[in-house]
């Protein structure tokens, strides 16, 4: 997403990606973008958010501290309130991060559902976001997605670019965004039936396959079905809904599940 929408010059490197949530889909969101070299600079749980304050942000090491403190059923206040840690950070209570984390390249909603407000998708925008891409199911309000939408439209080559995620229509792998942990789960029934095993190396090697699939899919769609206007991005909800919806239909018509 980030290489279409930038003509293959910009990647994760060097971004501002802020994270919601610090369950598995968070933690494992933060560690990819880390591999890639982008910056954390938020992670959120139910009491609160953590807020980086320098430039390092929220590190492999500290995701590792986070992961087991979450193993414990402990809150990241546990983390805010210790000698080691509470100077490193901003920790705020009862908020979730996207108005709190300052300049921002990148928001991955990935804590719970109708985690995004309308407000919040402004704030986002406000701060320099330029791609959100959804981890959570319905991870976006309406409020927000219509905002997101509005500004592709209006903003043209310089809009954000939302990537809904995968079950908003029930499919599987026919989107862009949040496709991957279902995709991982086909992976492992796959080795199960087959009696294989394939190391972390070869599954994620397949998933990147996946995602960029996933991706092309949508965006394809959208341009097949939904003209842009001269200058506009395609819309990556219209074009992942359909390519969803044609998913499921051809499914159920080669299983004669069709009336
Ligand atoms: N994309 C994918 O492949 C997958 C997506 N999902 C979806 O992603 C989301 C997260 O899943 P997962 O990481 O497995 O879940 P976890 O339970 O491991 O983590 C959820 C995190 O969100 C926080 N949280 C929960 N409810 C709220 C709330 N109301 N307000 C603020 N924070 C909240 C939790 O806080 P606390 O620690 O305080 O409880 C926790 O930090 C869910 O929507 C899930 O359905 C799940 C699996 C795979
Ligand atoms: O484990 C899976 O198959 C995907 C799970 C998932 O995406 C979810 O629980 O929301």
């Amino acid at each position: 997403m980030i290489q279409y929408a930038s003509g293959g010059k910009e990647s994760f490197e060097g971004k501002r990606v802020a994270i919601s949530g610090s369950g598995n889909v968070a933690q494992y969101a933060a560690l990819k973008a880390i591999e890639l070299g982008a910056t954390i600079i938020s992670l959120s749980d139910s009491k609160g958010s953590l807020i980086a304050t320098d430039d390092k942000g929220i590190t492999a090491e500290l995701v590792g501290i986070i992961a087991d403190l979450k193993v414990k059923r402990k809150q990241l206040t546990e983390l805010a309130n210790s000698s080691e840690y509470k100077n490193k950070f901003k920790y705020i209570e009862g908020a979730r991060p996207w108005k709190e984390c300052g300049k921002v390249d990148v928001a991955l909603p990935s804590a719970t559902q109708n985690e995004v407000s309308g407000d919040e998708a402004e704030a986002l925008i406000d701060a320099g976001a330029k791609f959100i891409a959804e981890g959570s199911n319905m991870g976006c309000t309406q409020e927000a997605i219509d905002i997101f939408e509005k500004h592709r439209r209006e903003k043209k080559g310089e809009a954000i670019w939302y990537a809904p995620e995968a079950k908003r229509t029930s499919s599987f792998a026919g989107k862009a965004a949040n496709a991957g942990g279902v995709a991982v789960s086909g992976l492992e029934m796959a080795q199960n039936s087959a009696r294989l095993t394939w190391t972390s190396e070869e599954v994620d090697e397949k998933l990147k396959g996946i995602m960029k699939a996933c991706f092309a899919n949508g965006l394809e769609t959208a341009k097949e079905y939904v003209t842009p206007g001269e200058g506009e991005f395609p819309s990556l909800v219209a074009g992942s809904n359909i390519a969803g919806f044609k998913k499921v239909a051809a499914a159920m018509l080669d299983q004669g599940d069709w009336w």
